[in-house]
């Protein structure tokens, strides 16, 4: 017999962001799926069920992340690069970067998905584009591998990057992998692990990392690959200047255009980023129906610009949110990154540019249609039981219960929740990852970083 959560009296609960909200509703979860939500409570649960009492509680459909990149929490807030735009902090960190081995792929997997669980965050991509020449691992399994331990939804993505310095591409050698390499990998980690449920714990995408570290080669053949076996894919796309310059220069076009010579485009891809399209390649992007991750944090780190969101929005194109690398943002506090993509909009258009209702939309439904997963993102029976749990009842919420939802973006110092459910399972409890020693962890991921530093302090060859 599957088990039973039963969330009682919840103070209040958010189910959908286009329908109603209800106080004292009960909420049922059985096995991996919502049974049932009764909005005036009372609702009984028969056989083996756990009770949570939500009467100080927020409930609202677990939050989707759609673009990070892992790895990099191992090199946050790296003084040399604190500053910089974005070409000079890749050129920098590629150096880093390129010692990162297998413990540094499962241990700031665990890290970077931990904080994204404990600010609300239910399901996530990530973009590992990023292979050094001595790694020769299942790295993607090791990402699983992470995501299972903590029991998240995970849907990573094979990067890669190909166009290195020599052949007019911004990485160095140590960094990129051949394309025969790189196409044979993405095959196997398709078969290996990709699941094509609505409401998969697996899934993968394939990433070509971005116009200036892949070749035009590469990116026609990964979209060839991708739509053979019905997968997503996904790119940056248009997030600097630079990058435009670097695609005239190159390939005598703008980006978009490049996306669309290469296939590169369509409702089964997302672009990160997606900050300088013009209106033209707005109309293209709504035509084709390509989705835009939103990066805000990074967005301002980097100096890279404002993301056209409420134009977007407004054409009907699927914009989600997302905290980006941890090295350009620098945390995985999801919850913090739905707050910043509705402010941020209001510094470009004004202060009714985003709601708060509108901002939760884009980090849940419009995350989950993003990543292809049809019954993720809502609460409803028969969908997915990932549920984002917060505690109103604290210091930083007082005096904003007018409108609780909202009041986790508008208010709130501390994002953590007090429940995170994943698949009908409570992985956060009593604001603790469950079955997890947090500060282990971090002890590990601090001594990894270090060692990465120093060998890339005397420039040790990989
Ligand atoms: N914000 C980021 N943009 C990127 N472009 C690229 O090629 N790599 C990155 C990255 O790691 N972060």
């Amino acid at each position: 017999m599957s088990s039973s959560l039963l969330l009682k009296n919840i103070y209040c609960l958010q189910p959908t962001f286009d329908g109603p909200q209800y106080h004292g509703a009960d909420l049922l979860i059985v096995g991996n799926k919502v049974e049932a939500i009764a909005p005036t409570g009372n609702l009984q649960a028969i056989g083996k069920v756990r009770t949570i009492d939500c009467s100080k509680h927020v409930v609202i459909p677990g939050l989707v992340n759609t673009h990070h990149h892992f790895y990099q929490t191992l090199t946050r807030n790296h003084p040399a690069v604190q500053n910089a735009k974005l070409f000079d902090w890749l050129k920098f960190l590629y150096e880093v970067w390129k010692y990162v081995d297998e413990d540094a792929v499962y241990h700031s997997s665990l890290l970077a998905m931990a904080e994204l669980m404990k600010t609300g965050c239910t399901l996530t991509t990530d973009h590992h584009y990023l292979y050094p020449r001595s790694f020769k691992g299942d790295l993607m399994g090791l990402q699983f591998e992470a995501a299972d331990t903590l029991g998240m939804r995970f849907s990573p993505t094979r990067g890669s990057m190909s166009l290195s310095k020599k052949d007019g591409g911004l990485p160095p050698d140590s960094v990129v992998q051949t394309e025969d390499e790189i196409l044979m990998d993405s095959e196997r980690c398709i078969k290996t692990y990709h699941d094509n449920a609505p409401d998969a714990m697996h899934k993968i995408a394939l990433a070509p990392c971005s116009p200036f570290s892949v070749t035009k080669g590469l990116m026609k053949e990964t979209a060839a690959l991708g739509r053979k076996y019905g997968v997503r894919l996904h790119t940056h796309l248009c997030e600097t200047y630079d990058e435009a310059d670097f695609c005239q220069e190159m390939y005598g076009m703008r980006p978009v255009a490049l996306m669309q010579e290469c296939g590169l485009i369509g409702e089964d891809v997302w672009y990160a980023h997606g900050i300088h399209f013009n209106d033209e390649e707005l109309k293209i992007l709504q035509q084709t129906k390509t989705h835009i991750a939103h990066c805000p944090s990074s967005n301002m780190r980097l100096g890279s610009g404002i993301c056209r969101v409420k134009e977007m929005l407004g054409m009907g194109i699927n914009v989600a949110v997302a905290v980006d690398g941890s090295a350009s943002n620098d945390s995985s506090d999801m919850l913090a990154e739905v707050r910043q993509a509705m402010l941020l909009q209001r510094v470009r258009y004004g202060s009714d540019a985003l709601t708060a209702s509108q901002a939760f939309s884009m980090a849940t439904e419009g995350g989950a249609k993003l990543l292809n997963f049809g019954k993720v993102g809502r609460l409803e029976k028969g969908w997915a039981a990932d549920l984002a749990i917060f505690d109103v009842s604290t210091l930083p919420y007082a005096g904003s219960q007018s409108d609780p939802v909202a009041s986790l973006l508008f208010c709130g110092t501390n994002h953590n929740t007090d429940y995170t459910i994943i698949n009908g399972k409570v992985v956060v409890d009593r604001g603790q990852l469950v079955g997890f020693d947090e500060q282990e962890l971090a002890q590990k991921a601090n001594a990894i970083s270090k060692r990465m530093m120093e060998m890339a302090a005397r420039g040790e060859i990989v």
